[in-house]
């Protein structure tokens, strides 16, 4: 799960809001009845419409339909048909057959909330965490961690089929973990008032209403332990939250990274503007609260963008970056830098990354889309040359900061936008032999599309978390040359609808 700069309100960017059905009998959309509080009247009185409409076209929000879940949707949704229209419904699972209210008619699909359960899967199982159905960080706890990962593989074979029109995906099983909780190394949770006093969580899906998920079991243990401890210092120092609505306050926003290396802390109070008074009684109690503290730093986000982190970063205490390390390299992460929130999973993923670019010592590869450089550090032992590609000032510093801690001489790291800075070099005559894209939910550029078709390397490795992104983005490679070998799906965010891909192009 990518985009570091996200809003986690909606954790995994999720789309839409399309959790109002996780409870069977929630309704999401106005009923009839609701439309027209007065009643109807003699004149505008609605021909009685039959128990189930006899086709698609006859459907209307309100109505009561039967359908049987054939797979889930990208968000996590059941996706299922009526009369051959596809009908989505949230909370509900393959196989099941589901009595559903019609929330929204489209031209193309329906959105429907479900009434009943009719047919249960054995696949079906009590989600163990007690804010899911209304936090909107995880979309599948609700179904066991096997037939998570069958969906997901799923997920990403119709994403190929509907984007790049390829029926057969040479698809290699999905990398799972053996205990899918607790794997989170970073927490973003907004603050807000809530009755009982502070609040910090994410916003259910599609509202403004702020769930308390102090005790999130995606986290890690020490997130959540941290995270207390830093509300009670909101709390005794009397710090205000932001509120939007008034545009009043200060505390927008508490991220907290821990190292699996050295299990020290780094924390980041965003706030709404530069003023914070008490950043030194902050430092204080919060280092007398959480002796695990390694770094503190204060980030300034004005404006109503969803981005988690404002431009401007202001180191209060400590260490200014959290020291990681990963398959025996070190990293240094800046507050605001990406780095991969599942280490875990993520030593799976480079490993396929690894295999992809099958380097044999005289290549120059291109890592685009690096962050703080990790995937090109992962493979510079074996090329000739690395040269990054990054958005972010301080990542591309710590990428820098990372090759010299390990070691590694033959990396170079840029700042810029992958999809100006290779198509420069490409005019200028660059000609990598591996290139590796790891870009936002959004995909590559088409400039970097095309300057990879223009440069034909010989192998183009891309790592996404958006299957749909990733599908598109194939379409014009395969269209321009490109052969798709295999697809290693890798399960990096478990519970969630999310599934990041490696997938190994090459020229034909
Ligand atoms: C999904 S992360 C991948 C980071 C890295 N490959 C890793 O595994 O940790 C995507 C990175 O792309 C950066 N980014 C976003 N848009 C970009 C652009 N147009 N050009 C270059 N980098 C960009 C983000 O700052 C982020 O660090």
């Amino acid at each position: 799960m990518k985009n570091e700069g996200r809003n986690e309100g909606n954790r995994m960017k999720s789309e839409t809001n399309r959790r109002g059905a996780d409870h069977p009998g929630r309704q999401t959309g106005p009923s009839r009845k609701d439309t027209k509080r007065g009643g109807w009247s003699q004149e505008e009185k609605p021909r009685q419409r039959p128990a189930r409409p006899a086709t698609a076209e006859d459907v209307r929000a309100g109505d009561d339909i039967v359908v049987t879940v054939k797979r889930i949707g990208i968000n996590g949704e059941g996706v299922g048909y009526y009369k051959r229209k596809a009908v989505f419904v949230d909370g509900v699972l393959p196989g099941e057959v589901v009595k559903a209210k019609v929330a929204k008619v489209e031209p193309g699909y329906l959105q429907a909330a479900a009434i009943k359960i009719e047919k249960k899967s054995p696949e079906r199982q009590e989600p163990p965490c007690p804010v899911y159905a209304s936090c909107g960080g995880c979309q599948l706890q609700h179904m066991t961690y096997e037939a998570q990962l069958r969906a997901k593989e799923e997920i990403v074979r119709e994403a190929f089929q509907r984007y790049a029109g390829i029926d057969r995906l040479p698809l290699r099983p999905i990398l799972g973990m053996d205990d899918p909780w607790g794997y989170r190394n970073k927490a973003q949770l907004q603050a807000g008032r809530g009755e009982s006093g502070l609040v910090a969580g994410l916003y259910s899906l599609g509202t403004r209403q702020l769930v308390d998920i102090s005790g999130c079991a995606v986290h890690d243990p020490r997130l959540n332990e941290a995270v207390e401890r830093t509300k009670r210092v909101l709390e005794e120092l009397d710090l205000p939250v932001y509120e939007e609505k008034k545009r009043q306050g200060i505390v927008k926003t508490i991220a907290v990274r821990v190292s699996r290396r050295t299990g020290k802390l780094q924390l980041t109070l965003v706030t709404a503007g530069d003023r914070f008074p008490d950043a030194r009684r902050f430092v204080q109690a919060v280092r007398r609260e959480l002796p695990q503290v390694g770094s503190i730093s204060h980030n300034i986000h004005k404006g109503g963008s969803p981005l988690v982190f404002g431009d401007k970063t202001v180191h209060l205490w400590g260490e200014d970056k959290l020291e990681e390390t990963l398959g025996g390299l070190r990293f240094s992460l800046s507050p605001r830098a990406f780095f991969q929130l599942n280490p875990e999973q993520t030593v799976k993923l480079y490993g396929a990354v690894q295999e992809a670019a099958a380097l044999s010592g005289g290549e120059l590869v291109v890592d685009a889309y690096c962050g703080t450089g990790t995937i090109g550090l992962w493979l510079a032992s074996g090329a000739r040359e690395v040269r990054g590609i990054e958005l972010l000032p301080e990542a591309v510093l710590d990428a820098r900061d990372n090759a010299r801690a390990s070691g590694i001489d033959n990396a170079r790291f840029y700042e810029g936008r992958a999809e100006e800075l290779l198509p420069e070099w490409v005019r200028q005559g660059v000609r990598p032999d591996v290139v590796v894209v790891d870009p936002p939910r959004t995909g590559c550029g088409r400039e970097l599309l095309d300057a990879v078709l223009t440069a034909r390397p010989q192998r183009l490795v891309y790592v996404s978390c958006n299957p749909a992104t990733l599908a598109k983005d194939a379409k014009a490679l395969l269209a321009g040359g490109y052969r798709l070998e295999w697809a290693q799906p890798v399960d990096m965010f478990p519970q969630t609808s999310h599934v990041e891909c490696c997938v190994l192009f090459s020229k034909r």
